[in-house]
């Protein structure tokens, strides 16, 4: 009998580079607003009695003939037990025989692979819309996606203060700590408005319901990553911030059937990233961006693809 390999998170975290994942999310992001990705929207199952969710996530896409499914559990109160929220799975078919290939560890993977699209995101709509000397970013939220985010988003610009805020202080403060060797323009803000009211980019990143970042706080020019709220009745930010930016999103119809954010708010989507980074939008003249990330399965995918790709170049070489 055949054995389906399982690639572990310590292999996934050598496969994986923003320098390889943040043009592979890109051409994810604009192969799907093309039309080439068959992407149902995924399937969501209530845990009423412990408050948590389990998602699936499947996704085709044709011009990189590559498909898989993911299977991710969303506890979003998992922090009070000092848990993370969410656990995770994709499993990798190969698209021609439907045999599967791998089953792949993907906590890493959805950390890189959400962070790398906000890095798109941000790029394209930046370098569009908002100030290119981007100085000043700021973090809301201090979990994994928060880490991953910082490497991601300074791998494409060297921002020189990052802002960090949480609503524990410690966890908060012990990020920038981990982080400071690194990244040592990083700073803990024990106060939201103050880390954000001259940010250039923001990304929330948060497990809250409730908005956690306030319209009246922006500048004048500012691009926003709302990474967190990922269900239709959560919210991060309130309904001016959304009012005040023209808003992006990875999917129109995951926006508009999942996201608290643009469907309490009734705001109206400019575009999706993906038809942005392949040209089909053009400017707009409101220097407020933002991009609604809830996540896709056609961005795992692509970097389930690239694990796969680096595991079989290794095997070859032993
Ligand atoms: N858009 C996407 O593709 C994806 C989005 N996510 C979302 O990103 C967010 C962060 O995920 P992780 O970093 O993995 O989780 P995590 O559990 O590692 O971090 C969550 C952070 O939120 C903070 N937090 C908890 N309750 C809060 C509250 N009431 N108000 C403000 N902050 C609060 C925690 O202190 C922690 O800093 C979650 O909402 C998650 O569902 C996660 C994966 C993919
Ligand atoms: O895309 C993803 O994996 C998720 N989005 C929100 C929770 C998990």
């Amino acid at each position: 009998m055949l054995r389906i390999p399982l690639i572990t998170e310590s292999q996934v975290k050598k496969f994986l580079t923003y320098r390889e994942l943040i043009p592979a999310i890109k051409k994810a992001l604009k192969d799907f607003s093309n039309g080439h990705v068959m992407q149902p929207l995924r399937q969501v199952t209530s845990v009423e009695k412990h408050q948590g969710y389990l998602l699936s996530m499947a996704a085709y896409n044709q011009q990189q003939d590559s498909l898989s499914l993911k299977v991710i559990s969303l506890y979003p109160h998992n922090h009070k037990k000092n848990l993370p929220m969410h656990e995770c799975k994709v499993f990798h078919f190969d698209a021609s025989t439907g045999q599967l290939l791998a089953i792949i560890e993907a906590e890493t993977l959805t950390h890189m692979r959400t962070a790398a699209a906000s890095a798109a995101a941000t790029e394209k709509l930046l370098q569009c819309l908002a100030p290119k000397n981007a100085k000043i970013l700021a973090v809301l939220g201090a979990g994994d996606q928060a880490r991953s985010h910082v490497y991601a988003l300074m791998s494409i610009h060297q921002y020189e203060k990052i802002f960090v805020w949480n609503h524990t202080e410690e966890k908060g403060r012990k990020l920038v700590e981990e982080l400071k060797p690194v990244f040592p323009g990083i700073e803990f803000c024990p106060n939201v408005e103050q880390a954000v009211s001259n940010a250039d980019v923001i990304t929330t990143v948060t497990a809250s319901f409730q908005p956690v970042l306030l319209g009246k706080w922006l500048k004048e020019a500012v691009h926003i990553n709302c990474v967190g709220a990922c269900r239709p009745d959560w919210r991060e930010l309130d309904d001016d911030c959304m009012n005040k930016c023209d808003v992006y999103v990875d999917s129109y119809i995951g926006a508009t059937a999942e996201s608290g954010d643009i469907i309490l708010s009734k705001v109206k989507v400019r575009a999706e990233v993906g038809e942005v980074i392949a040209g089909k939008v053009t400017k707009g003249k409101n220097t407020r961006t933002l991009f609604k990330s809830l996540g896709m399965a056609a961005e795992d995918v692509a970097a389930a693809s690239l694990v796969l790709q680096h595991y079989q170049n290794k095997q070859q070489d032993s």
